[in-house]
């Protein structure tokens, strides 16, 4: 994983781009332009200004759980759908600030494209057959025009904002900051060192392909997890309350709270929101007592790695936060076995994205609710474009 040149990603077929754009897609030189470019959009000091729009996204979906909860005091609700619609929210948001609701619009766009991609993907390949003037194809192409237009409208916009001199506040958003490590970028190396309208498109399309569905997962299971483990739940609500009280969490709080992030660790670890990645080796390569010749599709198993008894111990199955007291290195004992976020260069860029998003849902959650288990709940995590519970994760939430 850390020589990226030895071994690229592999292509998914003809339908590559529905996957992989941008980022996610790229190798060799243009991937280092681009994520030299992106990095600063995701760095601590650009995240504590996109924590407002984290914390409204949040507040708007618990005060919806708060009028559901009205009447009793308590409700059903399948936490699934909830945690799903708010991570878009809160991407959506964070990468477009005023104008999320628009970008709410292009997930949905989205979703069809990767509908359709992944039916091809199961579909008989036949060469050439990408071209042919079907009704599949033909909405496959309406997919990606509408939301190239889409990403393109909004980039515009911003483009024109920060001309004005608007957007320079310090509650910026993603495209905001890509923009301007773009601007400097160009400047001080030159127009070829910068990357054009078509890049950026793509590499918003890979944020929005890469940054939802797995955030949902985390989520969803955290909720699952401490719903099975009211003790748990109990030390992360005071933990919680002594941080913050029932004021608002902030950047420096939540950055401090270890239950927290020791759960999120471990719920990382048990539900693994990526369980996969593939490499394909580009030349001879030798793995350990393995000469890989070239062409070989090399498969890394991460929810394998986490469930591995020999690297984690004979009761790996269960959930023990207790495994990260002493933070990762201490769980792995220095051995590359926790890999939610893979690992080497092309680690995840929004891990400490995601990894606030969920410290900012969790602390929210448990301020204003407790959550159980309802009796209708199946336990049933499902590999799909991420670890999802297959029926739905249907919890009853309670105020406290
Ligand atoms: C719980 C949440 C997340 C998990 C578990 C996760 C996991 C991963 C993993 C395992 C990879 C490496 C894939 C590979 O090497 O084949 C990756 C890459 C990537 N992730 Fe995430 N991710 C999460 C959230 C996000 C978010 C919120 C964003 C953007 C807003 C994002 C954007 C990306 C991008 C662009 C890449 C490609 C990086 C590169 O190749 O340089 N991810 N992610």
């Amino acid at each position: 994983m850390s020589k990226h040149e030895l071994f690229p990603k592999p292509k998914i077929g003809s339908h590559n781009h529905v996957f992989l754009s941008g980022l996610l897609n790229h190798e060799g030189p243009k991937w280092s332009k681009h994520r030299s470019i992106l990095n600063p959009a995701f760095r601590i000091d650009n995240l504590k200004s996109i924590l407002p729009a984290f914390n409204s996204s949040c507040k708007e979906m618990l005060e919806e759980w708060e009028r559901l909860a009205s009447a009793k005091g308590t409700v059903e609700l399948d936490s699934w759908t909830h945690c799903h619609d708010l991570t878009r929210n809160m991407l959506a948001r964070a990468s477009f600030g005023d104008s999320y609701k628009d970008g709410i619009k292009i997930f949905e766009i989205q979703q069809e494209q990767i509908d359709l991609g992944l039916l091809a993907i199961r579909a008989v390949y036949i060469p050439g057959s990408k071209f042919l003037p079907t009704k599949f194809n033909r909405r496959l192409r309406e997919t990606e025009r509408d939301m190239r237009a889409m990403f393109k409208a909004m980039i515009e916009t911003k483009e024109e904002e920060i001309k004005r001199g608007r957007g320079t506040d310090k509650n910026s958003d993603l495209l905001f900051s890509m923009l301007a490590s773009n601007t400097k970028t160009i400047k001080e190396q030159g127009p070829d060192s910068g990357l054009s309208l078509d890049d950026l498109i793509d590499d918003c399309k890979a944020f929005y392909l890469a940054g939802q569905n797995v955030t949902s997962s985390l989520f969803v299971w955290t909720l699952v997890a401490l719903s099975q483990h009211q003790d748990w739940q109990n030390k992360a609500r005071d933990e919680v309350s002594q941080a913050f009280g029932n004021n608002e969490p902030d950047f420096e709080g939540l950055s401090h709270l270890k239950v927290v992030t020791m759960i999120l660790h471990e719920v990382l670890r048990l539900y693994s929101p990526a369980y996969f990645t593939c490499r394909i080796t580009k030349q001879i390569v030798k793995l350990e007592r393995f000469s890989l010749p070239e062409g070989v599709v090399v498969t890394i198993p991460m929810l394998l790695v986490h469930h591995d008894p020999d690297l984690w111990g004979d009761d790996v199955k269960q959930f023990k936060p207790e495994r990260f007291v002493n933070g990762v290195a201490g769980a792995t004992k220095g051995r590359l076995s926790f890999l939610p976020f893979s690992s080497g260069p092309r680690t995840c860029i929004g891990q400490n994205f995601s990894m606030l998003q969920a410290k900012l849902f969790l602390a929210m959650v448990l301020q204003r609710f407790s959550v159980e288990l309802s009796p209708s709940y199946t336990h049933a995590p499902f590999p799909a474009a991420t670890t999802f519970p297959q029926h739905g994760a249907h919890l009853i939430i309670r105020k406290v």
